[in-house]
C-alpha cells in the first residue's frame, strides 16, 4: 500500500510534473521519489533495447509538439513551457528569455493570435522570423510590442500603443497582404505599429515572445478567440497548409545527439545532504530494483570516503541512476567522468538543508549544465523533498529552477507526525542541586575550565557548568526510566558526543553500549557505527546534526536531544528519527533553564575548534557563545504552533496525554479509524437516522393529503 505522500507524489511523477514534496518525517518520500524514477528510467532502457530511442515517457507524452503551440526546443534556457504549450514563463529577473512557436505562417494573408498576460512582470510579444534572435525586437527580423507601451524592432524603441499588463490580451496582427504587423490591447486597435520590409515578404512569421519575469498565455484560435478581429484575419490555427511551415528548430531531431546514452551518463542524480543518507536512498533503490529486471537499471553511489577509482571504473561500466552528495558528484561531474546528456531526473532530497549547507550555487551550476530536454524529446525533471520545505530559500530555488512545480503539501507547514510523541524535561541547576557532588560526572567541553565555578557561587559560568553536568545525568535517568535499549542521541558538538560517549561506557559498561556518528570520525567508522546500532549490536547512537536528517533506523523507539538544535528545521528532523512508518516513538529534550556557555567555532577559528581553548565570546571573535534553550524552545513551538508537553526530572510521560497503552518502537493498535468495525459501530444510528427520514417524509405526505 503506498503511503499517502507516495500516493499523491508518484502519479505526478509518473506524468511528468516537477513535485515540491513536503511531507512528515518517516512519511516514505524516498519511496515517492525512488519508485517512479526507477519505472521510467527502466522503461527508456527497455526502449533502447528495443530499438525506440525516442519514446517518451512519462512527461515527454504530452510534451511532443502539436501543431500550433510554442516550441520546447526553440527557446532560451530560462523560459519554461507548459506540457500544452500554451503558456510561457521566465524567472528570470535580469535577464529577457524568450521564445518562438512551432509552427509559423506566410504568405498574402491576414493572421492573428492572442496572447495573455497572466502575471506581473514584463513582457514583450509578436512576431519574428526564422532568421531573428529570441529576444524579439532586438534584430532586424524581430518585431514586438512591449508592456511598457513600446514597439521595437532591430532595438529601436519607440512608443506605440500604451502600457500593459496582468490580465491585458494582447492580440497580435499580421498583414502580410499589405506587409503590415499592428496589435490591440483588449479588443482596442492601437494602430500599425511595423512595415514590414520588402525583404522580408516572402519570410515565414512566427508568434514569439520574450519575457522577464513574467508569464504569457497563449491562443493562437484552438479555443475562441477574447477579441475577434474580423476583417479578414484569420487565427493562425485556421491558416491554409498552403499558408504554413513548421519552425525547423521546434523539432527533438534538430537536437538528436546520440540517442543512446554513454555508460557514464546518467538518467537520474539524487543529491543528499550527508553520506548516511546518500547511502541509505541508494540501497532503498537497490531493494526496490529487484523487481525490474531485464533490462537491469544500474545506480551508482558517489561519496567522499569512496575511493574514485573505483568510481570511476563503475561509471565506465554503465550507470544509470546516481545518488550522491554535493562535493563528489560535481567533482566527477567537472572532471568528464560524468555526463549529464541524458539526466531527466535531478531529484534535492532534503533541499533545505542542502542550500542552508551552502550548496546553492553548486545545485544552479549543475542545473545549468543539465539539459532542459534529452536527444529523445523528454523534458528534465526536478523533485524537491524535505520534511520542512517551506523554507524560504527553497521557494526562491523553486522559483529559478523548477517548472510549474506541484506541491505535495499534505499537512502544511511542517508538522510532526501523530505517531511521535515529544516531551521537553527542564533542567535547572538552580532547583536541582544534585550536581554539587556528583561522584562520576560527565567529562564536560571545558568551556569553564578556567573560570571559577563553584557550588557556593551562583555565577552564570556555574550555573552553566552545573546544567552541562546535570545534562549527563539526566540523560542517563531517562535511560533508565524508560528501559531504553534502542536509542539515538543528538549532542551539540563533536566533543560533547564524545564525552557523552565515554560518560556512557563507563557508567554503564555494555547496559550502555554505545557509538558515535559525526564529522570527526572517518568516513568507514561511521559507516560500521551506524551499522552497528541498525543491527542493533550496540544500545545508543550518539551523533550531531550530521544524523538529524532523513536516516531510517527500523522501530527505533527512543530519542533523546541533550541539547537543542542551533536550527528550529532540525528538531523536527531530529525527533522525527522515531516514529517512522507507522511505529510509535518518543523523543525527550533536555533544556536548560538558564544560559549555558558553549563553543562555537566561527570561521575566524584557525583551527576551526580543534584544540581550541578561546573562550572569549564571538562578537570578540572568540569561540564560544551564550547558548539560550528557552527562547529556542519557545522558537520551535512558535514554528510549530504547538506548546511541548514538560515533564519534571523524574521524566514520567503522563499516560494522559498520550495513549498509555503504546508501546514505542511497535505500531499502535489502538490508532487509526477502527476500521474494523466502522460498520457495526454505525449501524444504530444509520438506523436512527433512517426512522427519522421516513417520520419525516411521512409527516410531510400528510399534510399534502390535508
Ligand atoms: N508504502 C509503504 N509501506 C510501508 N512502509 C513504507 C512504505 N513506504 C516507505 N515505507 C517505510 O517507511 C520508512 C520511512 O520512509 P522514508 O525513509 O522514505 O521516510 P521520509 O519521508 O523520507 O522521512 P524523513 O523526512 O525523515 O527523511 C522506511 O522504513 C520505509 O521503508
Amino acid at each position: 500500500m503506498p503511503t499517502d505522500v507516495q500516493a499523491e507524489a508518484i502519479p505526478l511523477i509518473l506524468g511528468g510534473g516537477d513535485v515540491l514534496m513536503a511531507a512528515e518525517t518517516g512519511s516514505g518520500k524516498t519511496g515517492a521519489f525512488c519508485l517512479p524514477i526507477l519505472q521510467i528510467v527502466w522503461e527508456t532502457l527497455r526502449d533502447f533495447e528495443e530499438g525506440k530511442s525516442s519514446k517518451a515517457a512519462g512527461a515527454g507524452k504530452t510534451a511532443t509538439a502539436t501543431a500550433w503551440t510554442m516550441s520546447f526546443f526553440d527557446r532560451t534556457n530560462a523560459l519554461a513551457v507548459t506540457p500544452d504549450g500554451l503558456r510561457c514563463q521566465s524567472r528570470e529577473f535580469k535577464e529577457w528569455h524568450g521564445c518562438r512557436a512551432t509552427t509559423g505562417v506566410y504568405g498574402k494573408a491576414k493572421f492573428y493570435y492572442e496572447a495573455i498576460v497572466t502575471d506581473e512582470g514584463l513582457c514583450r510579444v509578436g512576431w519574428s522570423t526564422q532568421m531573428a534572435n529570441l529576444d524579439l525586437g532586438t534584430c532586424r527580423y524581430g518585431f514586438g510590442f512591449g508592456g511598457t507601451g513600446k514597439k521595437s524592432n532591430n532595438r529601436q524603441f519607440d512608443d506605440y500603443g500604451e502600457a500593459f499588463g496582468k490580465a491585458d490580451v494582447i492580440g497580435c496582427l499580421l498583414d502580410m497582404q499589405k506587409l503590415e504587423i499592428s496589435f490591440t490591447k483588449s479588443g482596442v486597435p492601437l494602430g500599425v505599429a511595423f512595415k514590414i520590409p520588402e525583404n522580408l515578404r516572402n519570410d515565414t512569421f512566427y508568434p514569439a515572445v520574450v519575457l522577464k519575469n513574467a508569464e504569457m498565455l497563449f491562443n493562437f484560435g484552438k479555443t475562441e478567440f477574447k477579441y475577434p478581429p474580423g476583417n479578414g484575419y484569420v487565427g493562425v490555427c485556421q491558416a491554409g497548409a498552403d499558408h504554413i511551415a513548421q519552425n525547423p528548430l521546434a523539432s527533438a531531431n534538430t537536437h538528436a545527439a546520440a540517442a543512446k546514452p554513454a555508460p557514464n551518463a546518467p538518467q537520474a542524480i539524487i543529491i543528499e545532504p550527508s553520506r548516511e543518507l546518500a547511502e541509505q536512498t541508494y540501497n532503498q533503490i537497490e531493494k526496490l530494483k529487484v523487481y525490474l529486471n531485464k533490462p537491469e537499471v544500474r545506480p551508482l553511489l558517489l561519496i567522499g570516503g569512496v575511493r574514485l577509482e573505483e568510481q570511476k571504473s563503475k561509471l565506465q561500466q554503465g550507470i544509470h541512476i546516481i545518488v550522491g552528495t554535493p562535493g563528489r558528484l560535481e567533482e566527477l561531474i567537472n572532471s568528464g567522468f560524468v555526463q549529464l546528456t541524458h539526466c531527466r531526473f535531478f531529484v534535492l532530497d532534503e533541499a533545505d538543508a542542502l542550500l542552508k549547507q551552502g550548496y546553492t550555487d553548486l545545485i544552479e551550476r549543475l542545473h545549468k549544465q543539465i539539459p532542459k530536454l534529452t536527444s529523445d524529446g523528454t523534458r528534465l525533471q526536478m523533485i524537491v523533498c524535505s520534511a520542512t520545505l517551506h523554507a524560504f530559500e527553497v521557494k526562491k530555488m523553486a522559483e529559478r529552477l523548477m517548472h510549474f512545480p506541484t506541491w505535495v503539501d499534505l499537512k502544511g507547514e511542517d508538522a510532526v507526525p501523530e505517531t511521535v510523541h515529544h516531551v521537553v524535561c527542564l533542567v535547572d541547576p538552580q532547583k536541582d542541586n544534585s550536581w554539587h557532588q556528583l561522584r562520576e560526572a560527565l567529562r564536560t567541553d571545558g568551556v569553564h575550565d578556567h573560570d571559577n565555578v563553584h557550588p557556593t557561587n551562583c555565577s552564570p559560568e556555574t550555573l552553566s557548568q552545573a546544567v552541562k553536568l546535570l545534562k549527563g545525568e539526566y540523560c542517563i535517568s531517562a535511560i533508565e526510566k524508560h528501559k531504553m535499549d534502542r536509542a539515538i542521541i543528538f549532542c551539540r558538538t563533536k566533543q560533547d558526543c564524545d564525552n557523552l560517549e565515554e560518560h556512557l561506557r563507563q557508567r554503564g559498561g555494555q547496559r550502555f553500549s554505545c557509538v558515535c556518528l559525526h564529522g570527526d570520525r572517518k568516513p568507514q567508522e561511521r559507516k560500521e557505527n551506524l551499522d552497528l546500532f541498525k543491527r542493533q549490536q550496540v544500545k545508543f547512537l550518539i551523533c550531531t546534526d550530521v544524523a538529524a536528517r532523513g536516516l531510517d533506523i527500523t522501530g527505533l523507539p527512543f530519542m533523546i536531544n541533550i541539547t537543542l538544535p542551533d536550527d528550529k528545521a532540525n528538531y523536527v528532523h531530529r525527533i522525527g528519527r522515531v516514529g517512522r512508518a507507522e511505529r510509535m516513538g518518543l523523543a525527550i529534550s533536555l533544556v536548560s533553564t538558564v544560559p549555558e556557555k558553549v563553543w562555537y567555532h566561527g570561521e575566524w577559528c584557525k583551527t576551526r575548534g580543534r584544540n581550541c581553548r578561546n573562550t572569549n565570546l564571538t562578537d570578540v571573535r572568540g569561540c564560544c557563545m551564550w547558548y539560550n534553550e528557552p527562547n529556542l524552545l519557545a522558537e520551535v513551538e512558535d514554528h510549530l504552533n504547538i506548546t511541548i508537553q514538560q515533564v519534571d526530572k523524574s521524566l514520567d510521560v503522563p499516560v494522559n496525554d498520550f495513549d498509555g497503552k503504546v508501546v514505542y518502537g511497535q505500531k499502535n493498535l489502538n490508532m487509526g479509524t477502527g476500521y474494523q468495525d466502522h460498520v457495526e459501530q454505525l449501524v444504530p444510528t444509520v438506523r436512527k437516522l433512517a426512522d427519522l427520514e421516513l417520520q419525516s417524509q411521512s409527516l410531510f405526505l400528510k399534510r399534502l393529503k390535508v
